[in-house]
């Protein structure tokens, strides 16, 4: 198959948060292996500092620039801040910028603290936003042309409804609402706009929302098979490299965003349009399926 429209990461410069661990480390050593310099953004020094030496490992050229800045991006003076070091350590505008950075605590509604939910709604959507509002001002500021945005939501941020994922699923939809305004807004900057969509990836992130996860949720969604974070940033940078909007990277993922996809172009409209058949007929047994399962609990709740 061609693939059209492959992007140029070489010597350019790539901004990666959550770039520790899981996705946001898997993508930064494609990029790494694509020739772009790469700084990647975090919390936590000490992880951050033993990225950096894992992502030295891929380097193509001796000159190539690999660093980190330390940021809590739900902070938005933090975030700007971050940016603006990126820049300067390296010589050059972050023009690729992927936000990776996310996190997921999930529980039972009834019986989450508020704090819970703040949590995810900062870590996700506001990480997103202030990492995008940051960078787009410093390229538009720069004059850099053919930028890109990446965000990265779930499958969740379609229309799915999985219980358990009350603090995270609207976190997800509201990077999706992000995406579909920047899509469009951006091009006045000709910045492209990607949003990726994973099912479940097994990082250390997947580790720690198990701890809090209910059975039930588990087990429904082991009824899709996860990737490792290595295969999701190659995923996701085939996506872009098809300038796909809207990335997915299984099976499921292509089901929901064909049913939900909207005013949102389409990537290929046999393949799409398949898709959305299959999802129209299987979706409503899958709900019934799931309803059936949760009021099951509902006895398992009250022994
Ligand atoms: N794993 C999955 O099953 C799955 C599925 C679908 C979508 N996703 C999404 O994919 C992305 C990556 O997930 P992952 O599983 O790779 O996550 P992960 O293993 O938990 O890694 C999260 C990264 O984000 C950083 N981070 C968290 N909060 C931050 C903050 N406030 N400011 C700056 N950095 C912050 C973490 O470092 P510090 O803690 O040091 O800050 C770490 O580098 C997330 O957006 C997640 O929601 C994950
Ligand atoms: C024909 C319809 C079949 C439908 C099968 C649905 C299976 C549902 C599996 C959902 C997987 C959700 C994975 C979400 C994962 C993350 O977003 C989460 N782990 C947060 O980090």
């Amino acid at each position: 198959m061609i693939t059209k429209n492959i992007v140029n990461y070489d010597k350019k410069h790539s901004f990666v948060t959550g770039g520790s661990q899981g996705l946001g480390l898997s993508t930064a050593i494609e990029l790494i292996k694509r020739g772009s310099n790469v700084t990647i953004c975090a919390r936590n020094k000490s992880k951050l500092s033993k990225a950096v030496d894992e992502l030295t490992k891929y380097k193509v050229y001796d000159d190539q620039y690999i660093g980190y800045t330390i940021a809590d991006l739900s902070d938005y003076s933090q975030t700007i801040s971050a940016l603006n070091k990126a820049k300067r350590d390296s010589g050059e505008t972050p023009s690729m910028i992927f936000c990776c950075a996310g996190c997921s605590t999930p529980g039972w509604f009834a019986e989450m603290s508020v704090d819970n939910f703040m949590k995810d709604m900062q870590t996700n959507y506001y990480s997103a936003l202030w990492t995008v509002k940051a960078a787009t001002s410093i390229i538009i500021q720069d004059g850099i042309k053919d930028s890109h945005v990446t965000l990265v939501s779930s499958v969740l941020g379609f229309p799915l409804g999985l219980p358990g994922y009350s603090s995270y699923t609207p976190s997800k939809h509201a990077i999706r609402g992000l995406g579909d305004t920047l899509r469009t807004e951006l091009q006045l900057y000709d910045i492209r706009t990607h949003v990726y969509f994973p099912g479940t990836i097994y990082t250390p992130g997947y580790e720690t929302e198990n701890e809090t996860k209910p059975a039930l949720t588990k087990k429904i969604e082991g009824a899709a098979d996860g990737l490792t974070p290595q295969e999701c940033a190659i995923a996701l940078l085939k996506g872009i490299d098809k300038d796909e909007y809207q990335i997915t990277s299984d099976f499921v993922g292509s089901l929901i965003k064909n049913i939900s996809r909207g005013a949102s172009p389409t990537n290929n409209i046999l393949i799409d349009t398949f898709y959305l058949l299959i999802a129209a007929i299987a979706f409503p047994f899958w709900r019934i399926y799931m309803d059936y399962l949760v009021k099951s609990e509902k006895k398992v709740k009250n022994h």
